[in-house]
């Protein structure tokens, strides 16, 4: 069922439901009104009496600055509209009447309000208009973005100029646009609020991902109930203890690594099968999950692991090295169970290897998993879900996470979660958000082991 509050819609999708309030008897003055008064709202907050300069564009996330120029006037704050090109929409024209000052030259204030372009952004600013908001960002402390930062590109959360400004807050207006959650728009929006204008339910659209909510264990539980993941790893062991580790603090109840290395820092509570033969890892018929790739390593032997794997039917996690040892050519027993979790160039190798050509991380994982049958995660600083289920996006994470093994720990925990029962699609909706709170848990500079460590912290913050 879609969620009007989590929805994440394209601008075609958003002057669609735009229409139908209209078609109910809203008019766009009507709308403008109610999306200034909101934004409005969060600006007085932020300003707390103190100066607020706002600059207007000609369309209606121009009007949108009228009508907060006009509300917080009335409120009594001092308020300078900086205005370089005239109003062109109806609604705005009607917004600048009725707010009725003189537009300034330009101006110093303590709030910077961008009502410059929203939705309507079609193109590069030109170079006087960028000049005109980074003079104006400059010179005031708080800055914020109404509906969008002018420059960025809805749709694809392009940024169409250089030297863009930073923003403190983002008031979305009616619903969340793509760019909200996507790079390189995400970076520069600060914190993202959603004001709510009346917009319904869209069908098909892309969710924001919900909050996981997770239990202890059942009381008759026991091991086997909860789960066993297997670990199928390889060359390097390091990877593969890392996420063997993740998967035990993420839910499972038995985590059994099989590589034919031990390790000094093997832990005493891993069950480790050190022939590393795959043939009696995928015969055991409790197994829940399976993961491979983190240190597989690229060789035959490694090749011949995935192959079986990937004919046995149980249900599975492919990362790191079996991204890029998967071929076309490999026969997946039900690729409905399976994820896949690729970076940025596992997933660039992905489209190679299965001849897809796409822009964008969305239209990429997107088609993989049309052409593959599998559910991608598309990982990095913005993630991207792409199942049977949907699409969801999510809300940004820490930046210490770009660090060596944190891969491994992500795939760890959605081994576990699937494991536990969750489809693919579900497994991966919690274990970034368990990810991502690990993280913020484990504070600046962490390593994956520390992140590891910093999980069942992070479990309990959904129980
Ligand atoms: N519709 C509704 O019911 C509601 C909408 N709301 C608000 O409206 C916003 C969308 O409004 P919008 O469609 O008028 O677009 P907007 O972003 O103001 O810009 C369009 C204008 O800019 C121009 N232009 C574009 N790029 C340019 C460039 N680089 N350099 C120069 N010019 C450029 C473009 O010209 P053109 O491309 O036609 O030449 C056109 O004149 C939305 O984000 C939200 O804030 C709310 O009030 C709630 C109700
Ligand atoms: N700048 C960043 N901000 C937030 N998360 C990030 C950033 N860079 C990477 N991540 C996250 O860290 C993890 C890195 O995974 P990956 O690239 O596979 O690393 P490795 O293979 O070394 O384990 C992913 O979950 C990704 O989403
Ligand atoms: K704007």
């Amino acid at each position: 069922m879609t969620q009007a509050a989590d929805q994440i819609l394209t601008v075609a999708q958003m002057q669609a439901a735009e229409q139908a309030l209209i078609d109910n008897g809203e008019t766009v003055e009507s709308l403008m009104e109610r999306a200034g008064a909101g934004a409005a709202d969060w600006i007085w907050r932020l300003a707390a009496g103190r100066p607020v300069t706002i600059l207007c564009g000609p369309g209606n996330n121009g009007g949108d600055g009228y009508v907060i120029a006009r509300v917080l006037q009335e409120r009594g704050l001092s308020i300078s509209v900086v205005a370089p090109m005239e109003p062109g929409s109806e609604a705005a024209k009607t917004a600048r009447d009725t707010w009725g000052g003189q537009p300034v030259d330009t101006a110093h204030g303590e709030v910077f309000v961008d009502c410059l372009f929203g939705t309507g952004q079609s193109r590069p600013l030109s170079n006087e208009l960028v000049g005109t908001m980074r003079t104006l960002a400059a010179s005031h402390n708080l800055r914020v973005a109404v509906d969008l930062p002018s420059g960025v590109d809805s749709d694809s959360g392009a940024l169409l100029n250089d030297n863009l400004p930073e923003y403190t807050l983002t008031i979305a207006l009616g619903a969340w646009k793509r760019a909200h959650w996507l790079m390189p728009a995400m970076a520069v929006m600060g914190e993202r609020r959603l004001f709510d204008i009346g917009v319904g339910p869209v069908e098909d659209a892309i969710q924001l991902a919900r909050r996981p909510g997770l239990s202890p264990p059942d009381a008759d539980a026991h091991k086997y109930s909860r789960g066993l993941v297997g670990i199928a790893g390889g060359d390097m062991a390091g990877a593969g203890i890392l996420a063997a580790r993740a998967a035990q603090h993420g839910g499972a109840g038995y985590v059994k690594l099989s590589s034919p290395h031990s390790h000094p820092d093997l832990p005493a509570d891993l069950v480790h099968d050190d022939s590393g033969d795959i043939a009696s890892l995928v015969s055991d018929e409790r197994m829940g999950a399976l993961l491979i790739g983190p240190g597989l390593g690229q060789t035959d032997t490694a090749r011949r692991k995935l192959t079986e794997v990937l004919k046995s039917g149980i249900a599975l996690v492919l990362d790191a090295d079996a991204l890029t040892l998967l071929r076309p050519e490999m026969e997946i027993a039900f690729p409905g169970t399976v994820l896949a979790t690729p970076h940025e160039g596992e997933l660039d190798r992905l489209c190679k290897a299965f001849g897809i050509v796409a822009e964008g991380k969305l239209a990429k994982a997107a088609a993989l998993h049309e052409s593959t049958g599998m559910t991608v995660l598309a990982k990095g600083p913005d993630n991207v879900l792409v199942g049977n289920e949907g699409t969801r996006f999510f809300p940004p994470t820490s930046s210490w996470l770009s660090a060596a093994g944190t891969g491994d720990v992500l795939a760890g925990l959605a081994a576990s979660r699937m494991a536990g029962g969750r489809s693919a699609f579900h497994a991966a909706e919690e274990a970034v958000q368990i990810h991502a709170e690990a993280a913020r848990i484990a504070g600046p500079a962490f390593s994956a082991v520390e992140l590891v460590n910093a999980i069942p912290a992070a479990y309990a913050q959904f129980l």
